[in-house]
């Protein structure tokens, strides 16, 4: 398939939300404002906005927000003409009890996070978000980690609970073109009419965009991305550019990239301090298969132990270790100082 692909695609942004990894969660209430503004002129009809890990992940394991979250939901909703702002939810970290204060504020969506393997957590998230009448979406994060058939299994609970689209969520950017393809099949083939499917991409190996394209050609009906790639680890998806890709292909979007291109450049560029690169710590992070929001915990752990972060991702990815499990990165790099010591120590007998 190349030109004049029939099936839509929804391209949904998450600057707002996996951004705020990239920005130590530093987001003001004028940033927001102003890349929701663009973004819904733009036509984006789901803009998420939450700390990066979902509500409540303002803590000191995960990173304190500079403004509450809370304010900036609704800032976001006060913003956006067309388009609904989506909320994340980690289970466990974000309650039912946030969740509803969210769709108070006039959050109209909730996408909601697990690992791979630990859909269940997710049911009475889902069931309550129902209940609130909000359009939902479910996470299958690290899905590097699962093969297609037991993603499907998993994506099988989320939509059974009330999840209305199943995410392929390569949270490490390890997925390489038809490891990310085979896993939205597998979904596709599962759910059927139930549910859709997404694809959220992150650029560590700079498969973001390719994978997603294949995403779209498996099957898949949201897709996410940032503006200016905007994200954790080597970023995600660059919005205008998936946007500028689905139309060369012919395959309808419903926004327009040139605004997206403009927003790219001129709202959210310049707000940016540091800006998602493929540097060695997030390659390694996509080669090894690491949660990219590690990157910045690896990199403050690096400094304060002088080891260097990419042997601390490296190490992570041997773990294993998975989200919720920020504290490990210190302790790696612990044994990591601990070790060059001792090698050092050994020398000069
Ligand atoms: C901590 C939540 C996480 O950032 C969700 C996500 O975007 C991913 O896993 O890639
Ligand atoms: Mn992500």
């Amino acid at each position: 398939m190349s030109l004049n692909e029939e099936r839509e695609v929804r391209i949904v942004d998450t600057s707002l939300r996996d951004g705020s990894h990239a920005m130590a969660h530093q987001f003001t209430e004028e940033n927001v404002r102003d890349t929701v503004r663009a973004l819904d002129s733009a036509g984006v009809s789901l803009i998420e906005v939450t700390h990066g890990d979902g509500l409540g992940g303002s803590t000191f394991n995960y990173g304190f927000s500079l403004v509450d979250e809370r304010k900036l939901i609704a800032a976001a909703v006060e913003e956006a003409r067309r388009a609904k702002i989506a909320v994340l939810l980690l289970p466990g970290l974000g309650t039912v009890t946030d969740l509803k204060a969210a769709a108070d504020l006039g959050a109209g969506a909730v996408r909601i996070a697990t690992h791979c393997t630990e859909a269940d957590v997710s049911v009475q998230h889902f069931t309550e978000a129902r209940r609130l009448g909000l359009e939902t979406v479910g996470f299958l994060m690290l899905s590097h980690m699962s093969p297609p058939e037991a993603l499907a299994k998993q994506a099988r609970i989320m939509a059974d609970a009330g999840c209305q689209c199943v995410y392929i969520v390569d949270s490490a950017g390890a997925l390489i073109l038809e490891e990310a393809a085979d896993r939205v099949a597998a979904l596709v083939a599962e759910l059927g009419e139930q549910a859709q499917v997404g694809y959220h991409g992150h650029q560590n190996l700079s498969f973001g965009v390719a994978n997603s394209v294949l995403a779209y050609r498996a099957g898949a009906r949201q897709i996410d991305g940032s503006l200016v790639a905007l994200g954790a680890g080597a970023g995600n998806s660059p919005t205008e550019v998936l946007a500028a890709v689905f139309e060369r292909l012919g395959v309808k979007t419903g926004v327009d990239k040139d605004l997206l291109m403009e927003a790219a450049e001129n709202v959210v560029r310049p707000y940016i301090a540091r800006l998602p690169v493929m540097d060695r710590s997030s390659i390694v992070q996509g080669f090894a298969g690491v949660y990219s929001s590690f990157l910045l915990h690896a990199e403050r752990a690096a400094e304060r132990y002088g080891v260097p972060a990419y042997e601390i991702l490296y190490r992570v990815g041997e773990k294993g270790y998975i989200g919720g499990q920020e504290d490990m990165i210190i302790d790696i790099a612990v044994r990591l100082a601990d070790e060059r010591a001792s090698s050092a120590a050994g020398a000069g007998e």
